[in-house]
């Protein structure tokens, strides 16, 4: 079995009374790509900032690659950092700086590599997104929104990430835009040879990426597994979350992708 990437142990998170995590475990293993679901509130954002050392859980450990990094230095979670990427809900680009430049920006921040290089690298990684030399001219503002959300890809996957942290990814594109990005994120996946941690509300999105799902319920992580056995446990939150209406055409669409891997065995 694949190294685990993340591995949480005993986390709790309390804001003041209010206990929003207890007890909580859960690890990603190399090359997942690991969807969180769970009910509004169940604290899928908190426990993917607590991934990314954005916040602190009131006690227990968030392990990334093997480190506890609620309690590694300033210096050392940097480090880290730069060894996986985000993609945010509304892409967060810098607006005063080119979509080039957006790219660009973390290879600066790194402070070693020359000019041309970067400009080269980020180039290469808008080309991998789809988009153009000329677009990378553009400023944010001038991209649709289909086109931010490939630059902010881009962006995450500057520094060559091991680990990809996605945040509602289709959230806001039209099904044929939603559609193409999970793809692009597929490829992705499997060139860059990528462990991706994605909170999703879209079914769709869910099933056509997920080799994994994570419930979050009860405060805790109540199921982990392929989505096929997770979908056929009996807990309520999970029957009424993918079985209902919404979740049946997702469920056909994963249907025909198992047809169309074992067509392809
Ligand atoms: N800094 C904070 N202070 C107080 N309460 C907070 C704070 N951050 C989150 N919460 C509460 O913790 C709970 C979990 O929030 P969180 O945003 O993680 O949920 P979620 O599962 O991502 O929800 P949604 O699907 O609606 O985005 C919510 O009740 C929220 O109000």
């Amino acid at each position: 079995m694949a190294a685990p990437i993340i591995r949480i142990r005993d986390l709790w998170t309390q804001f003041d009374q209010f206990v929003v995590h207890q007890d909580l475990n859960l690890e990603v293993r190399q090359g997942e790509i690991l969807s969180l679901v769970g009910g509004s509130g169940s604290g899928k954002t908190t426990l993917l900032r607590q991934m990314l050392g954005l916040e602190k859980p009131t006690r227990g450990h968030v392990e990334v690659f093997g480190e506890d990094i609620h309690r590694a230095g300033g210096a050392r979670l940097r480090q880290l950092r730069n060894r996986w990427g985000m993609l945010f809900q509304h892409g967060a680009l810098f607006s005063a700086l080119s979509t080039l430049d957006n790219v660009a920006q973390p290879m600066r921040e790194l402070g070693v590599l020359p000019e041309e290089l970067i400009r080269d690298a980020a180039l290469l990684k808008l080309d991998m997104v789809g988009i153009t030399p000329k677009d990378a001219q553009k400023m944010p503002a001038d991209l649709s929104g289909g086109m931010v959300k490939r630059v902010a890809l881009a962006r995450a996957l500057a520094l060559e990430p091991e680990l990809l942290f996605l945040d509602e990814p289709t959230a806001g594109l039209d099904p044929d835009l939603s559609e193409s990005f999970v793809s692009l994120i597929s490829s992705l996946h499997q060139q860059m040879r990528l462990t991706v941690v994605m909170v999703t509300h879209d079914l769709d999105t869910l099933f056509a990426l997920s080799t994994k799902i994570a419930v979050l319920a009860d405060k805790r992580v109540i199921a982990l597994g392929a989505p096929k056995e997770v979908i056929a446990l009996p807990h309520s939150f999970i029957q009424r979350f993918f079985l209902g209406e919404r979740g049946k055409r997702a469920l056909e669409v994963l249907r025909e992708k198992e047809m169309e891997t074992n067509h392809g065995k």
